[in-house]
């Protein structure tokens, strides 16, 4: 309906009451799916892009102490939100825009660049004491995905810093390792990454354990065809592909200084499986209480899990092997033999 002239020039307006009849402030905050990133660096941003891409969210918000840095990415992308989407994203340094995250991404990490793997872990507890209770006095109903290396010990550590059931706090863990072996295979093999069924479970770290005996393309066993498969008188050297696995990380930051495509795209399949309750079987870094896996110590490692809206819902009871089992207990105790320099201090 037209509005007189005599009308609107008599009232006080500007532009945007002029187009519009309700105020953009009296519009109604209902149903939003907020993602919260903490870390703005590689690896947050190729999570969040991951994420905007699939369309999960409507806000999604980059916590990092360097707040610029947030901003900056945040709006780097919103320059083409139209093309995702029209999500709300935001950069920020204030842990109260955390509020009503469904899943809270971390991939906060220490700059300093070190061999020594003690000293990572050192430097990014004491990150990880500062922040998991900021996110979760914020976003006490949200589900925790740590990203953050060492991945194990540190989603250990979240889980106790946060006071939350263990299902709702998972580690990425070996997913990624799982897709490039499954990567690595499909290519020896010179069919697609999607037709083969592979996966690596334990520590995200030298003493991963692929489940040979599992690898499969189209229901069929690797194994049964070649019963040596991955072991080391295996003639056709399988087992190297692991190893490619495990030197990956190494490999990617050599060549380019840095990795984070693939994790960002691991860590938005997990974020879509919670957020759309899909329960997908994933390899995941979660809560495992003593003795399940022969030693009697409660750790995070990594086994398949079922996905959906509550976090970890259930693990997957597979049968493997004398030899994998033995494995998967050495690398339990090596995941524990790190974590229990940590644990008197999460006490
Ligand atoms: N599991 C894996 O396969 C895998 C893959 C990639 C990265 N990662 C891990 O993810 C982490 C991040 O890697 P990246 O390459 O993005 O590092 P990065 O240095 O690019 O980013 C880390 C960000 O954390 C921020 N930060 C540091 N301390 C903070 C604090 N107290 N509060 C808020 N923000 C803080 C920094 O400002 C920085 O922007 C590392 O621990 C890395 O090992 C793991």
């Amino acid at each position: 309906m037209a509005v007189p002239k005599k009308k609107l020039l008599d009232t006080v307006w500007n532009t945007t009451t002029f187009l519009l009849t309700k105020q953009p402030e009296d519009f109604v905050e209902s149903h939003r799916v907020k993602i919260v990133i903490v870390g703005s660096g590689y690896t947050g941003v190729a999570v969040g892009i991951a994420i905007l891409f699939k369309r999960l969210a409507s806000e999604v918000v980059f916590i990092d102490a360097d707040e610029e840095l947030a901003k900056a990415e945040a709006e780097d992308i919103s320059h083409a939100a139209a093309f995702l989407g029209d999500p709300k994203i935001l950069g920020t340094k204030d842990y109260s825009m955390a509020r009503e995250a469904t899943v809270c991404v971390i991939t906060v990490g220490d700059k300093a660049t070190s061999e020594d793997d003690g000293f990572l872990l050192d430097n990014n507890l004491t990150i990880f004491k500062d922040v998991i209770p900021k996110v979760c006095k914020y976003a006490p109903n949200s589900i925790l995905l740590i990203v953050t290396a060492p991945v194990d010990i540190l989603s250990y550590a979240a889980m106790k810093l946060s006071g939350f059931p263990p299902h709702r706090v998972m580690g990425l863990g070996t997913f990624l390792d799982s897709c490039r072996l499954q990567y690595f295979v499909a290519q020896k093999l010179g069919i697609s990454a999607s037709s083969v069924q592979a996966s690596v479970i334990c520590e995200n770290g030298p003493t991963s354990v692929p489940i040979w005996s599992a690898v499969t393309v189209m229901g069929i066993k690797l194994k049964d065809i070649n019963k040596d498969i991955g072991t080391k008188t295996d003639p056709e050297s399988w087992g190297e592909l692991h190893a490619k696995v495990v030197e990956s990380d190494k490999d990617l930051i050599t060549r380019k200084g840095y990795r984070c495509w693939g994790i960002g795209i691991c860590a938005a399949e997990v974020v879509d499986a919670i957020v759309r309750n899909t329960c997908i079987c994933i390899t995941l870094s979660t809560y495992l209480k003593g003795c399940r896996h022969g030693l009697e110590k409660d750790v995070y490692m990594s086994l398949p899990c079922i996905v959906g809206r509550n976090g970890v819902q259930t693990l997957l009871r597979h049968p493997y092997t004398m030899e994998e089992q033995e494995l998967t207990e050495n690398s339990c105790r090596a995941i524990y033999e790190t974590q229990k320099s940590i644990l008197h201090t999460l006490e």
